[in-house]
């Protein structure tokens, strides 16, 4: 990067800082103007105080990043985009800055190579604060040469965009006008995250009202993959962007270990569904021993036979657990009125509402209640599940000493629970006591503002404007999280669209987590069936999708591959056979070196000879990156430790992870 250009270009950017500060000078002006305009009539004031403080908290966002990239045109003109756009009263108002959410600013996100849309080049901008740091381009419009020397050049630690290079077949996909689901299948390396994350950046800008809004999850199959691709999306859509691995789900829990392979399987089918069907009925108990109830007067006893009536009641009211308490309870309250009534006496059965009112209130029945069909949590029901009451569900395979040592699987299994078991009214009371200490702490700040020594009688006061309860939403609204923040922390989230990357290794069960959080089946669906190691991931996408879609989804294949060189792919034809012998190989771009197998005493060699060629990994079943681990990744060289001790899957994994040398590594005995 030359730094005459840098220079200009920091010099072109302090300028349009230049012109926000004299921006915001104006927009305060007016603000001071109209809150102290003692003529106006209130109702026009407060519009127009809103208005001016709105452009001033909009100038202020803009002062980070506001000027992030450039596009050069086919006629020779030039375009700065930004967060705001910003124009030359001096000048005729001349266009200095284009918003972004401009129609003319679109070519900055969605031109790419093979639709190079009238540019020659898009600039993005690093700065930091109002300081230009660097600046890199994406010369549009290329030929082949520069397809292959972007393939040949060594990769790093983290996914490079390929906006500049998309060939044909993949740029269809990221720019599919498809609202449902559309499935991207192909071999290895033939693009498919990096078309997928392409695709996000593509509907972040053309769908943008609802995305920025709803956000978009991404879901990858592990923390290195979503670190390794992180970098990928423009910095505009990462507030937008939710990255997470299945173990994330579950708002809270971060779970990396694995479960054994009979666990993985029996947690991530179907029967699942039953199993915490059957854990939550287990919490609807009858007292071993009838359970006293002090009245006033008598004392009765919840036993068994009305424990049982009410069970059934609550359950026949198709209320989930936390929310079908109150239904047990009162059907409690009212099996206890008769036999109440009997030990009063026979002629007191006037003072039944009487009873019913005291039965209602009473705290020993609540304690009852609470012991019979206890307020539960997702995190409760499985750690108890887990650790003991799985052998009186029928599941001993469950037990674990420590319940709450999430796994992965567990994640999904969490989720079910927390829809099983709905909103506890307890939680629900939380917010609302919550949202009264906001409205509380709202009138606080309005009583200081209101007492400011520093105003005059006439002057408007701030409780003329607002009330409590507006700004406690205010405060409300700028919860200061993104949305992508927001939306990660809650589990009800709907996205606007999902985003999943190594499908063939979902879980039914994490299906259908995904499905909760994607009401509208706005889901690129990425994968590739050959590579599935999970026994209980996919076997057709066809099986995985119809429950949810029926055959309303799209399908597209990427057939080159444009990481592994054909020898490699020619070395793993093998492996791929074994999977599965009618998949098809994708055609490398590439020819390469051939692998080279070789015997060795320990790997220390092998250490030793990697760290003289760029990025490397070691792959094996104990030791280096496990074949699950490296899913999504590739290094120049690929060292294969050992690789009859993996299954053919995992072996074709590994080595087509590939882009330069594969070594083949036997240790010898
Ligand atoms: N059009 C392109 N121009 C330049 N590089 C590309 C292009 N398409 C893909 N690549 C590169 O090819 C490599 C493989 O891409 P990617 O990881 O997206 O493939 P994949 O299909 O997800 O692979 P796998 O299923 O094996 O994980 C990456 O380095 C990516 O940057």
């Amino acid at each position: 990067m030359a730094t005459g250009e840098l220079s200009t270009e920091q010099q072109r950017i302090s300028s349009l800082y230049d012109r926000l500060d004299r921006e915001r000078a104006a927009a305060k002006a007016a603000l001071d103007a109209a809150l102290r305009d003692p003529h106006e009539r209130r109702v026009h004031r407060e519009v127009a105080v809103r208005t001016w403080s709105e452009q001033l908290g909009r100038l202020k966002v803009a002062e980070e990043g506001l000027c992030f990239g450039r596009t050069d045109h086919t006629d020779g003109s030039r375009r700065y985009i930004g967060r705001i756009g910003l124009s030359d009263p001096a000048d005729d108002y001349r266009p200095l800055l284009t918003d972004w959410r401009a129609p003319v600013a679109r070519p900055f996100y969605t031109a790419t190579g093979a639709h190079p849309e009238g540019l020659t080049r898009r600039r993005h901008f690093r700065t930091r604060g109002r300081r230009l740091e660097g600046f890199h381009d994406d010369e549009l419009g290329l030929a082949d040469a520069a397809l292959r020397e972007a393939l040949d050049a060594p990769r790093g630690g983290t996914m490079r965009d390929i906006v500049a290079t998309i060939q044909a077949e993949q740029d269809e996909v990221i720019r599919l006008d498809h609202r449902g689901v559309l499935v991207v299948e192909g071999g290895p390396g033939t693009g498919k995250t990096a078309v997928a994350l392409h695709r996000v950046a593509y509907l972040l800008y053309t769908r943008r009202e609802r995305l920025a809004r709803q956000g978009v999850l991404v879901v990858g199959p592990n923390a290195g993959f979503l670190r390794y691709i992180g970098d990928v999306l423009p910095s505009l859509g990462e507030t937008d962007v939710v990255f997470a691995a299945p173990g994330e789900l579950f708002p809270g829990v971060r779970a990396v270990r694995e479960d054994t392979l009979e666990l993985r399987g029996l947690k991530g089918g179907l029967a699942a569904v039953d199993l915490l069907r059957e854990a939550v009925a287990d919490r609807q108990e009858l007292p071993e021993r009838p359970i006293p109830v002090e009245l006033e007067d008598v004392t009765v006893h919840v036993d068994a036979s009305a424990a049982l009536y009410a069970r059934d009641r609550a359950r026949a009211s198709g209320l989930r657990h936390n929310e079908a308490r109150q239904v047990f309870h009162d059907a409690l309250a009212d099996a206890l009125v008769e036999p109440a009534l009997a030990l009063i006496g026979p002629d007191w059965a006037e003072l039944a509402d009487d009873v019913r009112r005291e039965l209602g209130d009473s705290p020993d029945l609540r304690r009852a209640v609470d012991a019979l069909w206890p307020p539960l949590t997702p995190r409760r029901l499985l750690a108890d599940l887990y650790e003991g009451r799985c052998f009186a569900v029928g599941y001993p395979e469950l037990y674990r000493a420590d319940g709450s040592a999430w796994t992965v699987s567990d994640v999904p299994l969490l989720d079910e629970a927390a829809e099983l078991l709905g909103t506890s009214d307890e939680a629900e009371r939380a917010a609302e006591r919550e949202r009264a200490e906001q409205v509380e702490y709202a009138r606080g700040v309005l009583e200081v503002v209101d007492t400011d020594p520093e105003l005059h009688e006439d002057e408007l006061r701030a409780v003329d404007l607002v009330d409590a309860e507006w700004l406690a939403d205010r405060h409300e609204a700028r919860d200061h999280r993104t949305t992508a923040e927001r939306a990660a922390a809650d589990r009800e989230w709907t996205y606007g669209h999902v985003v999943v990357d190594e499908a063939q290794e979902l879980s039914e069960m994490e299906w259908r987590v995904l499905m909760r959080r994607s009401p509208n089946r706005s889901m690129t669906v990425v994968g590739d069936l050959a590579q599935r190691q999970a026994e209980a991931g996919a076997r057709s996408w066809d099986a995985v999708l119809s429950p949810y879609v029926g055959d309303r989804w799209v399908h597209r294949r990427l057939t080159v591959n444009y990481r592994t060189p054909a020898a490699v792919m020619d070395y793993a034809a093998s492996s791929l056979a074994l999977v599965d012998p009618s998949a098809e190989q994708p055609v490398s771009v590439r020819r390469g070196e051939s692998p080279v197998e070789m015997e060795v005493d320990d790997l220390a060699v092998v250490w030793r000879l990697c760290a003289e060629s760029g990025t490397f990994a070691v792959i094996g079943v104990d030791g280096g990156l496990s074949p699950r681990e490296a899913k999504g990744l590739e290094f120049d060289t690929v060292v294969v430790v050992e690789p009859e001790r993996m299954t053919a899957a995992e072996r074709y994994v590994a080595f087509t992870r590939a882009t330069q040398r594969l070594v083949v590594v036997r240790l010898k005995r």
